[in-house]
């Protein structure tokens, strides 16, 4: 093999890295299903065999992401949440609201999780100075139904080595995101942070 071959990869260079083997969360291990045009949203249903807490959600969600923070649920063996918002006035809790408390009433979102099987069923942001204040997060993997809209990114990535993920696999798990098409970022995706950011300068007047 000659040099330009050894530097930019010839014939015999190294085969392409696949990480398929790794774990994310198993709405996405998969591969990632586009959302159904025209889907206007389902209910969601807690995992408690018995009386289970169900929230109807009348809207297709958006922004839909996985998340790496301690504080988002995640399935069980799962190292990422998955997540997406829609307007508050779309969220209903249909059946057994009684098993609802909130995980954290001083967190900016309070999520609402289920007393019996721990599952988080829907969290609200009640600062109305917030700047995603009147959307509600909603973890669209626990609706039968399909066509919800798909995660596009990859958020808090490495905060999952605050859940004990070890540092040595960070690559890998980059890798996979974004075979996945899932860019990671570290934070919110750059749309995101630049809606906060918007927020915070008009409410600072630093932008009119
Ligand atoms: N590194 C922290 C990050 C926590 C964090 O900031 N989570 C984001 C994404 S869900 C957030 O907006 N949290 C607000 C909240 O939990 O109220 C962790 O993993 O606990
Ligand atoms: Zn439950
Ligand atoms: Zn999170």
């Amino acid at each position: 093999m000659g040099l330009l071959d050894k530097l930019f990869g010839g014939e015999d260079g190294p085969a392409a890295q696949s990480y398929s083997h790794v774990r994310i969360h198993p709405s996405v291990d998969n591969g990632v299903t586009p959302a159904t045009p025209g889907f206007s949203g389902g209910t969601l249903s807690c995992k408690c065999s018995s009386n289970p807490v169900v929230v109807a959600v009348s809207a297709q969600t958006a922004h839909n992401h996985v998340c790496g923070c301690t504080k988002c649920w995640k399935p069980e063996g799962a190292i990422f949440a998955q997540i997406a918002v829609v307007g508050r006035d779309q969220v209903e809790v249909t059946e057994n609201a009684d098993k609802l408390e909130i995980v954290d009433a001083s967190a900016a979102i309070q999520r609402h999780a289920c007393k019996g099987c721990g599952v988080h069923m829907y969290g609200r942001i009640e600062n109305t100075g917030h700047p995603f204040h009147g959307l509600d997060f909603v973890h669209t993997e626990l609706s039968s139904q399909s066509g919800w809209s798909p995660a596009e990114f990859a958020a808090f990535v490495s905060s999952i080595i605050e859940s004990g993920v070890d540092p040595s696999r960070m690559d890998e798990i980059r890798g996979r995101l974004r075979e996945l098409g899932l860019e990671p970022y570290d934070c919110l995706s750059p749309p995101l942070m630049d809606v906060i950011a918007t927020h915070v300068a008009k409410q600072s007047g630093a932008l009119k």
